[in-house]
């Protein structure tokens, strides 16, 4: 079974055609404006317009209020990436109100942190894992750190899940390996640069997952 692949924080119509062109299964569109990746709601909506509908259409949000997930669901994204504090109350009345399908992040430094996945089992639809950024950064995903992917093995998940944080073409195979994950998810892995995709990166990841 090939294993799912997102391409997060795509900024150019390069991107989104090498990304889909190697078989990605979704693409993540930042819509914090912090990020070195951030692109409008008009941006993402003219960067995904061509995008074939078996590829998901990932709105990557942190802490959205009503208004920004509005301009999302208005972008055409079909998924909501909830990357921030969001509870589980509010990640169910964000179903509900939009009917996209809900990815809540769940930031992983140790095994504790895990248990936190568990509040979300009938809320939403997937969990991400990605790596807990150190405290006081900028960001709270995208920069590049790995977590321990030995976490995860064994681990009874409460809901279909994906792994994130830190992952390249070199690392990927292992991490899914050790990991067990079926669906995994990268933005720094295949860049040049802070927010500069590179399409040669992005090819050589999607290969790597399809060999698996
Ligand atoms: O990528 C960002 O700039 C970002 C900013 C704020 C919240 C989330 C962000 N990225 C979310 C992602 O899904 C990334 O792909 C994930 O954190 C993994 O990033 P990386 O370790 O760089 O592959």
């Amino acid at each position: 079974m090939r294993i799912q692949t997102k391409i997060c924080g795509v900024s150019t119509s390069e991107a989104v055609t090498a990304s889909i062109g190697h078989g990605a299964a979704w693409l993540g569109f930042m819509m914090f404006a912090k990020s070195p990746r951030y692109v409008t709601a008009d941006q993402a909506a003219s960067l995904s317009a061509p995008m074939p509908g078996h590829v998901g259409k990932v709105a990557v949000l942190v802490d959205p209020d009503d208004e920004l997930v509005g301009r999302a669901i208005g972008a055409g994204m079909k998924i909501l990436q909830l990357h921030g504090h969001e509870s589980p109350e509010r990640v169910v009345a964000l179903r509900r109100s939009t009917g996209a399908e809900i990815w809540k992040v769940i930031s992983v430094r140790t095994a504790a942190d895990l248990a936190g996945a568990a509040a979300y089992r009938g809320a939403a639809d997937r969990i991400l894992y990605d790596a807990k950024t150190p405290d006081g950064a900028a960001l709270p995903g995208g920069m590049g750190l790995r977590f321990d992917w030995n976490l995860l093995a064994g681990f009874d998940h409460p809901l279909p899940w994906a792994l994130s944080g830190g992952l390249d073409a070199t690392s990927v195979a292992e991490a899914v390996a050790i990991s067990g994950a079926s669906a995994v998810d990268v933005s720094s892995g295949v860049e040049s640069a802070p927010g500069v995709k590179d399409v040669d990166k992005i090819a050589a990841f999607l290969q790597a997952t399809g060999r698996l």
